[in-house]
């Protein structure tokens, strides 16, 4: 509907949207470290190499500085480790590294951290960049990954407790609120399902079987044997069970105890807003992460915006004596004998490590920065099995606080008719309000709404850059409309702010080909199993983040970006290691790939 040229703005009062600058990231966010903003976060200023504490000066090194000490010979030995990209995937295995004593030098295209989860700061108001949904952020269990990860280099943030993880406006008046409670949340879902009370508590019982034996295992690289081998002889229990599990997706179980299409059609949309694919094709041990840590640690907001965790890890890591290099566009991946050993930027310059970790997506990776070689038929087979995932359309607003009634949640998820849109470009919409939790990041009286919904690159190319901006937005109205219609009436005339992003923007701002979410599986994947982890077919490259096991998630490429340090530790002598070992597993888990 939405590609219809026949969708009019001529029955609603216009919005005014703010051209200068045109798209939502252009005009870039001043770099504001230091600004009382990001005080919500602390971080030590000391570090401790080979048992001393030794004090670092502050995070901003110079960049001249980087820059003569990054090429080859002029650092000692050079850098151990070459990060391309800041992401969240990147900085976590970045400064895993460094705290294990890694010389790291990360190189980032844009002139902040964090990629998708970003931030800019317009009019007053601080929008994310991605999503607000935090997992992994409490102080419990394992899996609090960016607890963890912050901790790692000194860095706490403040957090705020969503009270709901979602509240789901879905087809046949449904509507489900995700209470950070799971008895709450299982009887308000049951008294819409009465019949099937047994079925949920099975299918959610099955995911905290799972989420618990991952709870309670040390997470690191599953590609080193001498830790995997270690934790199958400390929890052989629930080794077998991730293991059992790890083929599966959440939509096959989930339809071994309920029948009701209307229930496994919610389940598909739980699925849905973290995977971008239905239930079927969610891998259960995925499934399972997300649907039990909401109620386990539940979902917690960063005080200041998510924007402030890149930006701890980002100090973290020049704490830790590392450095981080901003407007660096990495161009290609430099080889010798078949070996990554540096980098290639825009500007000619070149850096040298005895690694090199992509942050990019592999399809970037392998599509752009590795150049001259013929795709690794590993990489064949992972381009067979997933596909990038569309892009998004974003819009970022600031209203007037009245336009929302009293109680309202912060995120929200909505199909208002049909489930068989869910999927659809345009079809679902994601929306999030973190100003209900952090009032600090937009000025008073005032409410920010992000919103996002999928859309594909080859809706927007080749327009004309005014056909560009007047699709924008047709576009966005109709959405604005339809929130307008389900949840916000006289949400048009409250806007105070408006900026679209499209799938160009993604792409553009985020280095992401097509602007990609992430990978998506081509078909019904067999569960976890054809994703690839860190390493790569070629020797010294490895690469980190949603495109990597497991997949899509800031709290997913928290884990890669563990895992990804840990092998390359390995691999450097900063961790034990066992040649003989490490060339059966490898080969154990190419093997397994080859059978998704
Ligand atoms: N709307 C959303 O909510 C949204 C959108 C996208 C992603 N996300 C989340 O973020 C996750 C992605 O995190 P990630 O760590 O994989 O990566 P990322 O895409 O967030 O970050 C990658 C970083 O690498 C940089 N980069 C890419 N190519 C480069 C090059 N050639 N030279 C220098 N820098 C380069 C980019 O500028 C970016 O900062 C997703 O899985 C998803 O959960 C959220
Ligand atoms: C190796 C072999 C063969 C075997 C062995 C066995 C074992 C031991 C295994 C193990 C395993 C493991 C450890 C695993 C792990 C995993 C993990 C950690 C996972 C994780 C995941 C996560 C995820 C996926 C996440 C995601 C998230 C997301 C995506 C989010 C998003 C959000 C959004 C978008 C928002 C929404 C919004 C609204 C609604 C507004």
């Amino acid at each position: 509907m939405l590609n219809s040229p026949i969708l009019s703005l001529s029955n609603h009062t216009p919005i005014i949207y703010h051209h200068t600058p045109p798209t939502k990231f252009q005009s870039l966010p001043s770099c504001s470290y230091g600004r009382p903003e990001f005080s919500s976060g602390s971080c030590s200023n000391a570090f401790r190499r080979k048992g001393v504490v030794v004090k670092v000066k502050g995070m901003m090194k110079l960049e001249e500085e980087v820059v003569e000490s990054g090429k080859r010979g002029d650092f000692g030995e050079g850098f151990d480790a070459i990060v391309i990209g800041s992401g969240i995937g990147g900085l976590v295995a970045g400064t895993q590294l460094a705290v294990k004593g890694a010389k790291v030098l990360v190189l980032e295209k844009y002139v902040i951290p964090g990629g998708s989860s970003g931030f800019y700061h317009r009019e007053g108001y601080t929008f994310d960049v991605g999503s607000s949904v935090m997992f992994g952020f409490s102080d419990k269990g394992n899996l609090n990954l960016i607890t963890q990860a912050l901790e790692a280099v000194g860095c706490r943030m403040q957090v705020i407790p969503d009270p709901t993880t979602v509240h789901f406006h879905l087809p046949n008046h449904l509507s489900v609120r995700v209470h950070r409670e799971y008895d709450k949340f299982i009887e308000e879902l049951t008294s819409y399902f009465p019949h099937e009370k047994d079925g949920i508590l099975k299918f959610y019982g099955e995911c905290w079987k799972i989420f618990n034996a991952l709870n309670s295992l040390e997470l690191k690289s599953l590609e080193e044997p001498l830790y995997l081998f270690g934790q199958f002889f400390q929890k052989p229990l629930e080794c077998l069970t991730l293991a059992y599990y790890l083929p599966q997706n959440a939509g096959a179980i989930a339809r071994k105890y309920i029948q009701d299409p209307q229930l496994l059609s919610f389940i598909d949309a739980e699925c849905f807003i973290v995977s971008t694919v239905n239930a079927l094709q969610t891998p259960m041990i995925n499934a399972s992460m997300v649907l039990c840590d909401r109620h386990f640690g539940g979902i917690n907001y960063p005080l200041g915006g998510v924007g402030g965790i890149a930006k701890s890890l980002a100090k973290g890591l020049v704490d830790q004596g590392s450095q981080i290099l901003y407007k660096a566009n990495v161009t290609s991946i430099i080889t010798e004998q078949g070996k990554a050993v540096g980098v290639r930027l825009s500007d000619g310059r070149e850096f040298f490590a005895k690694t090199i970790i992509s942050n990019a997506t592999r399809w970037d990776t392998f599509g752009k920065l590795v150049k001259g070689e013929s795709l690794p038929k590993e990489e064949e087979n992972f381009q067979k099995v997933y596909v990038k995932a569309p892009s998004f359309l974003s819009i970022h607003m600031g209203v007037k606080a009245e336009v929302l009634p009293p109680d309202t949640d912060c995120h929200h998820f909505v199909l208002e008719n049909n489930w068989t849109s869910l999927e659809e470009p345009y079809g679902s919409i994601f929306l999030s309000i973190p100003t209900i939790l952090d009032s600090s990041l937009a000025p008073e009286g005032r409410h920010i709404l992000h919103i996002f919904t999928t859309s594909s690159m080859d809706d927007w190319q080749g327009l004309s850059r005014i056909d560009y901006e007047a699709k924008k937005q047709v576009v966005a109205d109709e959405i604005i409309s339809r929130l307008e219609k389900k949840l916000f009436p006289g949400l048009r005339s409250s806007i105070d702010f408006i900026e679209v992003g499209t799938p160009k923007t993604h792409r553009r701002y985020l280095a992401r080909d097509e602007g990609t979410y992430g990978p998506m599986p081509r078909s019904i994947p067999k569960g976890l199993l054809g994703m690839p982890f860190n390493t790569t077919s070629i020797d010294g490259l490895y690469c980190v983040g949603d495109s990597c096991f497991p997949g899509q998630g800031v709290i997913a490429v928290a884990f890669s970006g563990v895992m990804c340090a840990h092998r390359v530790a390995a691999d450097i002598g900063l961790e034990k290691k066992s040649p003989v070992l490490d060339g059966m597993l490898l080969g154990l888990l190419g093997w397994l790939r080859t059978l998704a």
